[in-house]
């Protein structure tokens, strides 16, 4: 019989049962793919009774999970444990440096160190695959980095967190606002165990920085994406978008622009009627754009036990069948450096305030704007019954700079209320 790939699994919540189910379940139909078959040699997670579902007494135990890296009947170690630092750094590296391939589902672990950690492995010459990490179950970075490889990529956009795209879609379908729906997704399991993670696009960015590596060959920085959250959207936004024929997404764009490469990772309005306006609930939904493929539309499951695995055995597949990549796609050394959070990219914005109700307000904040260079599209003042106005700007194409400046003057004039709402619009 041709020799096994063992694996040693770091991490058995919801990604690493997974995966154990599905190397049972699956094992006769990869072997026969893989011409080999795949195992699992060892596992490690923080308790080793948990009832999980699924038999792991064949396995051999570690309390320790760096200790699954000097093993000798494991040839890959899967990183399953998630955090950016700690046991899942600390294995990240054991494994590189004991000549062991890796997979990670881990996002921010990748996003945060994966320069460093992609330069060692390639020093190493062992691969370090990460599918599951972006846009879970999608095969969005094979995409890429196989299928798509001789494009010139010119943009890459998409909805990467499902937890964001639920919170949006379900306000606007149940007519509910933001706060109720937090808790609903909440009580439903949804959420990071630091919600940030999801509402503040956090979790969102490490996606995009890791896609944005590949497609435009650059180091993975998620310092570089100009980041925005969701928590500020409410119920008058998302009805005010719906009347435009629009939806608000949490939406990550990475694209070429005159400055070079900007990536922004921020709540946008895009048509109701395209593909990512059609988004609903937890499904992920990337867009790549190439100079000679033009766009291709991928759309699927972003998480989940099933999904995720699936990315996770792809890439343990890949490793199965000999197949060596570089990890972002090229040689990590050859990576340039991205440019700043800067977005100069222009699009048309929208943008929402209240006012004082009393004379002269608007036109002191139509002012505001004209002098920081952001010419208004559409204006409207919306019924009110009492002392404050809701205001809705729709702007020609200009800069979200531009817009952050006519927010800060509106601020000034003294009329404004609260905090604005400043939300570029994806046309196409
Ligand atoms: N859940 C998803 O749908 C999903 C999707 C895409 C990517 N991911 C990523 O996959 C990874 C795992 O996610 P999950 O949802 O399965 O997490 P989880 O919380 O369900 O499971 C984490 C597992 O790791 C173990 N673990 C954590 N810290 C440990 C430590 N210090 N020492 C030993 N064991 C430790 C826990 O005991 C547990 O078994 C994360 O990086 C996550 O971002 C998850
Ligand atoms: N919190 C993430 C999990 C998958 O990475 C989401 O909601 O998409
Ligand atoms: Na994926």
């Amino acid at each position: 019989m041709t020799h096994p790939l063992r694996l040693g699994i770091a991490g058995l919540g919801t990604v690493g049962t997974g995966l154990v189910k599905l190397v049972q379940t699956n094992a006769a139909l990869i072997e026969a793919r893989v011409g080999r078959p795949i195992e699992i040699s060892a596992v490690s997670a923080r308790s080793r009774s948990r009832n999980r579902g699924v038999d792991i007494s064949g396995y051999a135990w570690e309390d320790d999970p760096v200790a699954l890296a000097r093993r000798d009947d494991v040839d890959v170690v899967v990183e399953l444990m998630g955090g950016e630092n700690g046991p899942a750094k600390a294995l990240t590296e054991a494994a590189i440096a004991a000549g062991k391939d890796v997979v990670s589902a881990n996002k921010a672990l990748l996003a945060l160190h994966g320069q460093a950690l992609a330069e060692a492995a390639e020093a190493r010459g062992v691969a370090l695959r990460f599918e599951a990490a972006v846009a879970g179950g999608i095969p969005v970075i094979k995409s890429l980095m196989e299928g798509l490889a001789g494009n010139r990529i010119t943009r890459i956009k998409g909805v990467m967190n499902g937890t964001c795209n639920y919170i949006l879609t379900r306000m606007e379908d149940a007519g509910l606002p933001y706060d109720t729906v937090f808790e609903e997704a909440n009580q439903l399991g949804y959420l990071e165990a630091d919600p940030t993670l999801d509402v503040g696009g956090i979790d969102a960015a490490h996606k995009l920085a890791l896609l944005a590596a590949i497609g435009f060959g650059v180091q993975p920085n998620f310092d570089a994406i100009e980041l925005g959250g969701i928590e500020k959207i409410s119920i008058e936004d998302i009805r005010a978008a719906a009347d435009m024929g629009l939806r608000i997404k949490l939406l990550g764009v990475a694209q070429m622009t005159g400055r070079g490469l900007e990536q922004s990772m921020t709540p946008c309005l895009v048509p109701a009627d395209s593909p990512l306006g059609q988004l609903k609930g937890g499904t992920n939904m990337v867009v790549i754009e190439g100079d000679a493929v033009e766009q291709v539309v991928l759309r699927g499951p972003g998480a989940g036990e099933g999904p995720t695995a699936s990315a996770v055995m792809g890439d343990v597949i890949d490793i199965a069948r000999g197949l060596r990549l570089p990890v972002f796609g090229q040689p990590a050394t050859t990576l340039a450096q991205p440019i700043a959070a800067r977005a100069t990219a222009s699009k048309p914005f929208y943008l929402r305030m209240t006012l004082m109700d009393k004379p002269g307000a608007l036109a002191k904040v139509a002012e505001a704007l004209g002098l920081a260079g952001v010419s208004i599209n559409r204006m409207r003042q919306q019924g009110h019954a009492d002392t404050r106005a809701p205001v809705l700007v729709i702007t020609h194409k200009t800069t979200r700079d531009a817009i952050e400046h006519a927010v800060a003057l509106s601020l000034k004039t003294g009329v404004v209320v609260g905090d604005p709402v400043a939300l570029a619009i994806e046309e196409d």
